[in-house]
């Protein structure tokens, strides 16, 4: 049995924590998909986003006419776009598998890792030891077990599939309200489609901030996008005309139809432990498959680590890198463990309009009984918010009175997920509101504007007795 200094399982982050200074460490990877890379790369963030980039384009055009120019949008060309889109990809991730089977020092093992006992692997009909091994396995898309469902799956579709699919469809259904259903109806209602969007709640974007989730409701609601909530996928017909037919229910029982050329279901991820056989390695994790891992990324078996999806609290990448350079640095140098800081993780939805926040909700503080002061800057009254003749969108931000720092920032509209990189600034290195706001210049008159604003509005906000240092 070949004997590694480290295993890694899963090429998307965990590909990443292989770099030089492992240069003479003997090295397992092993994948199980026929793609390299990860999900980031092949299915997820980077893709996605230069989806939403063309359908930003088409939906300016109604912006244009609100400023007197006139564009028309003539259709997007899906095949050329989705080709020019994985004609970048798709070599990319062919590249990296290229250049790490010819790296020195590591084996690709193309197979299902799965433990033997806690330093051994079985990847196929091989079998590994390691003294070290990283779980990188990340999450899927949460299937959906309704009648019909399965017969019809040439058009039933996940994030994983619906970018790759030949044409734009003229009627696409979407079920589930979180990131992937508002960020594939942005980029298909952008792009032409009649979408739907059906939420089993009343609520969309729930661990948003209530303010945020309900003005991103709301615009839904009176744009492009056809929003159905309180109803539940119960099964899926075809039609006489061979549409889909898409059968729901809501709380009493009543049945509602929509009739669809594809259906994308996008209710949620499921962290991939289950192939693993955790339990002959005796790793802990939840009911739910998360695998349970202390702040320096250990699982409670020691040599074994887990990072990004398949074990963090937050299905975000940056949040899987932060936890695959914490992993590096404390194999690199066990008798100096760091722990991963994950106190003001942002994270930013690339629908229409944009959201991005960091830190804590208004409901979160109310819950808590935690002392805090809130202040709400629009858009509209600040100089670029009028050239963009803004009127519904807003900063959100809440501080603590005594501290007088930010402890949560929540952006809906243009530009969101750039305009709050200095507020995870000022949470990430203690400034206080104050000098955030006085202590730099802000650039006018740019969009920034508005977050120097919100930011001298809690400064007043401040009660004399709530007076800190
Ligand atoms: C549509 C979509 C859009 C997203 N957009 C964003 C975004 O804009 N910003 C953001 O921060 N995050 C985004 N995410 C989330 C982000 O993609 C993930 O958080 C990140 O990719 C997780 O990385 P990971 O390394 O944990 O897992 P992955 O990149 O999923 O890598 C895990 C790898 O392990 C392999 N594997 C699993 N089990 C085994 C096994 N038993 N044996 C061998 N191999 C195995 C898998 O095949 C996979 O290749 C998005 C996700 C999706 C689905
Ligand atoms: N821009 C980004 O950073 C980005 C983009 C996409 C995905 N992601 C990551 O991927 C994760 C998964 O995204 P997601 O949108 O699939 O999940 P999510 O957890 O954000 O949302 C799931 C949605 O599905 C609904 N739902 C759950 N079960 C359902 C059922 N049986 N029937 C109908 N609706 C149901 C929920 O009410 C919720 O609205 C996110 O949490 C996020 O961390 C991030």
């Amino acid at each position: 049995m070949q004997h590694f200094d480290l295993a890694v399982i899963g090429s998307g982050t965990g590909n990443s924590l292989i770099d030089e200074r492992f240069a003479d460490w003997d090295v397992a990877l092993i994948e199980r998909d026929e793609t390299f890379g990860g999900t980031c790369l092949n299915r997820g963030c980077i893709p996605t986003k230069m989806f939403v980039l063309p359908a930003d384009l088409a939906a300016s055009v109604a912006e244009a006419r609100r400023l007197g120019v006139q564009l028309e949008f003539k259709g997007a060309d899906w095949p050329a776009i989705r080709d020019r889109i994985f004609g970048r990809i798709d070599p990319i991730s062919a590249g990296g598998l290229d250049w790490r089977e010819r790296s020195q020092n590591v084996t690709v093992f193309h197979g299902e890792a799965s433990f033997v006992d806690a330093s051994t692997l079985q990847v196929g009909d091989t079998r590994i030891s390691a003294s070290n091994i990283v779980i990188a396995t990340g999450s899927r898309p949460r299937t959906l077990d309704v009648p019909g469902l399965a017969e019809a799956s040439d058009r039933v579709h996940t994030s994983d599939t619906i970018m790759r699919i030949d044409e734009l469809p003229r009627r696409l259904v979407i079920v589930g309200g979180g990131y992937i259903a508002a960020e594939f109806a942005h980029i298909f209602s952008g792009l032409g489609s009649e979408v739907t969007l059906i939420n089993r709640t009343d609520v969309l974007l729930r661990h948003h901030d209530r303010d945020i989730a309900q003005a991103y409701l709301q615009e839904l609601s009176h744009g492009p996008v056809n929003v159905r909530l309180n109803q539940e996928l119960s099964s899926v017909e075809k039609s006489d005309d061979d549409s889909l037919v898409v059968i729901t229910k809501d709380r009493n029982g009543i049945e509602y139809e929509y009739f669809a050329d594809q259906l994308l279901i996008a209710v949620g991820r499921d962290r991939n432990s289950d192939a693993l056989n955790l339990r002959a390695a005796g790793v802990d994790h939840n009911p739910d498959g998360q695998i349970r891992v202390d702040a320096q990324q250990r699982t409670n078996v020691k040599g074994i680590w887990a990072l990004g999806d398949v074990s963090s609290d937050h299905l975000l990448k940056h949040v899987a890198n932060a936890e695959g350079r914490t992993v590096q640095h404390n194999l690199l140098h066990p008798d100096d463990l760091r722990g991963t800081d994950h106190r003001f993780v942002p994270q930013a939805v690339f629908g229409d309009p944009q959201i991005a926040s960091v830190g804590v909700t208004e409901q979160e503080l109310r819950n808590w009984g935690a002392p805090y002061i809130v202040a709400r800057q629009r858009y509209a009254d600040v100089a670029y918010g009028w050239a963009l003749e803004d009127e519904e969108h807003f900063v959100k931000l809440l501080a603590d009175p005594r501290s007088m720092h930010l402890v949560g920032a929540h952006i809906i509209g243009p530009q969101a997920s750039t305009l709050i990189q200095p507020l995870i600034q000022a949470m990430s290195f203690g400034q206080r509101v104050d000098e955030l706001a006085r202590g730099q210049y802000w650039i006018h008159p740019a969009l920034p504007e508005v977050i120097e604003n919100a930011l001298l509005k809690l400064v007043l906000a401040r009660k004399p007795g709530e007076i800190g240092q």
